[in-house]
């Protein structure tokens, strides 16, 4: 289906704009799609089943990683985190998750996505998830299908981007385009949920009229709070071969941008030049974080996030982490051969 026309949305000039903000007009919904009744996600079993099948790392999560989830989830929720942290030590194997190949690993994430979700649900009422661009978008078309289709609570997801290019929104370069046409457009999340960007604004006033946007949200509690940052159920995050994530590229210097939540970037190494991207404290507020990697062409990265500490800033896939929560790297083989 067709990316939806969008709607103004609100700009940072207006300071007191009307919920919700930035969000597509109400898009033609497949006809087939099975209305939501409130099920509660049954996943647990099938979710376990399939992390028994994946690698997992030494065996540290066969079988256990899902489990636990309905408590950790949101084990965060009101707490204090710190703004950045300098040292974060090295990530730790048990955050890491290898699968066989991308079915196995696409079925754990679905298991995994779903009962964030469910959990963040019971906790708050509602979900707020942020997804990235590029090939994570496919490895979540699982959602998209039986059981998940019809067993998520899909009317109390709000979704957001961790980073956008600033070109309109029937752009193939746009991950908004992206994440409708691979996973939005399939199910009925209701479409005032959906807090894109303002495509009709320059680069700099997108990510003042974004973070003005999520600011309002903050306050009406679709999105939490941790020490003066917005604080996200789930970011689901991919990692560029040169361990960039969201669009904050290694030894950028918006990397150590700690005075905003959602940053310009007119100067991307990797095209299109002109982006937002959420910044790094807001990144490390989230409850949890959910990284993909997929194919040998990450492994390499993948060997020195997971090798020695490196300084914030050298590799921002490496810093991007919960300071209180959880983290998961799920990867397939090729990606984690060079661990
Ligand atoms: O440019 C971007 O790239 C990263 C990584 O993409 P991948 O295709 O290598 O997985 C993505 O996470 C980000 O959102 C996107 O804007």
């Amino acid at each position: 289906m067709a990316a939806p026309m969008i709607r103004a949305c609100c700009s940072a000039a207006n300071a007191r704009p009307t919920l919700p903000f930035c969000s597509p007009t109400p898009p033609l919904r497949p006809s087939n799609l099975l209305s939501h009744s409130g099920i509660s996600v049954n996943s647990r079993r099938s979710s376990v089943s399939v992390v028994r099948r994946g690698v997992g790392w030494r065996g540290v999560l066969r079988g256990v990683a899902v489990s636990g989830l309905g408590s950790w989830a949101l084990s965060g929720v009101g707490r204090r985190t710190v703004s950045m942290a300098s040292s974060l030590g090295k990530l730790k194997r048990e955050e890491l998750q290898v699968y066989d190949d991308a079915e196995q690993l696409n079925a754990s994430l679905a298991a995994h996505v779903a009962d964030v979700a469910k959990a963040a649900i019971e906790a708050r009422g509602l979900f707020s998830v942020v997804l990235s661009g590029g090939s994570l978008i496919k490895s979540l078309g699982k959602l998209c299908e039986s059981p998940y289709l019809e067993s998520i609570d899909w009317a109390r997801w709000h979704v957001f981007w961790a980073d956008e290019r600033v070109v309109k929104k029937d752009h193939p370069d746009s991950n908004y385009k992206l994440a409708w046409d691979g996973l939005l457009s399939k199910v009925p999340i209701p479409p005032g949920q959906l807090y894109a960007i303002n495509d009709a604004l320059s680069t700099e006033a997108a990510a003042e009229d974004y973070e003005t946007c999520i600011k309002q949200l903050t306050k009406t509690g679709v999105v939490g709070t941790a020490d003066g940052y917005p604080r996200f159920d789930l970011l689901l995050l991919g990692m560029g071969p040169d361990g960039h994530c969201c669009s904050l590229f290694p030894h950028h210097p918006l990397v150590q941008v700690k005075d905003k939540w959602i940053a310009p970037i007119t100067d991307s190494p990797k095209p299109p030049p002109e982006r937002i991207t959420f910044t790094m404290p807001v990144v490390q507020a989230a409850a949890n974080i959910t990284f993909v990697a997929n194919g040998e062409g990450k492994a390499e990265m993948l060997a020195k996030i997971f090798g020695e500490e490196l300084p914030l800033g050298d590799l921002p896939s490496q810093s991007a982490r919960p300071l209180n929560g959880k983290l998961i790297w799920f990867v397939d083989k090729p990606a984690a051969s060079k661990l």
